[in-house]
């Protein structure tokens, strides 16, 4: 049995479970294993992620990638937090592969975040790999921790963003970011 595995027997027993009971004595083992899925962005490098799929392009326009959903774990509660992360960069003479911006996006959200850190750590990550003349990064999530205990509000949506580079100094380069991204 995993120390991990252990620990989450001792929690069961904590909180008055029965951990012998049929329908648990796998739980340590499954909760384990769910929760190391969960944070396994902790063994997940940034080089290992875009795997060299960085293309030279003359082309210079906006590349916006809209509705990347993610799954991730608020750092106060250890509970989920879930939502849309978009991203749009300016490049410069070099582009990222589709799939690695929903890549860079879940090495992020799988370990435990606020919202504000994961929005400005997939920003930094976007232009580190490329290079780009600026990038924004914008994400629409809802937290459990808000809606399942504590102030159990349903309907909020709490909205981060994050803009380098030419999306910080031009305002139009941000207004064309937000419409193409449908915000
Ligand atoms: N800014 C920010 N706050 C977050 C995020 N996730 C959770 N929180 C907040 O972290 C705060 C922790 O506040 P505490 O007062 O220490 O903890 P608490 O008593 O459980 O707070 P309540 O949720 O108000 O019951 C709460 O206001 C949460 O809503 C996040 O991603 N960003
Ligand atoms: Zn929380």
């Amino acid at each position: 049995m995993s120390e991990l595995e252990s620990l989450y027997r001792k929690v069961l027993k904590e909180l008055g479970e029965d951990t012998e009971r049929e329908g648990l004595l796998d739980t340590p083992k499954r909760a384990a294993k769910a929760m190391k899925f969960l944070t396994s962005g902790y063994e997940t490098e940034l080089s290992d992620v875009v795997n060299n799929a960085v293309f030279s392009s003359d082309n210079d326009e906006m590349v916006v990638v809209q509705g990347i959903e993610f799954y991730s774990l608020c750092e106060h509660h250890v509970l989920p937090f879930i939502g849309r992360c978009h991203i749009g960069y300016l490049p410069n003479g070099k582009v990222l592969g589709l799939s690695k911006f929903a890549r860079i996006v879940d090495m992020f959200a799988r370990r435990l975040q606020i919202q504000e850190n994961l929005t400005k750590q997939i920003a930094e990550a976007v232009e580190e790999v490329t290079g780009c003349r600026g990038v924004g990064v914008i994400i629409e999530a809802q937290h459990m921790c808000m809606m399942m205990r504590g102030v159990q509000k349903q309907n909020s949506m709490m909205r981060t963003s994050v803009m380098k580079g030419a999306f910080r100094e031009q305002q139009a380069t941000r207004e064309e970011f937000m419409r193409l991204a449908g915000i």
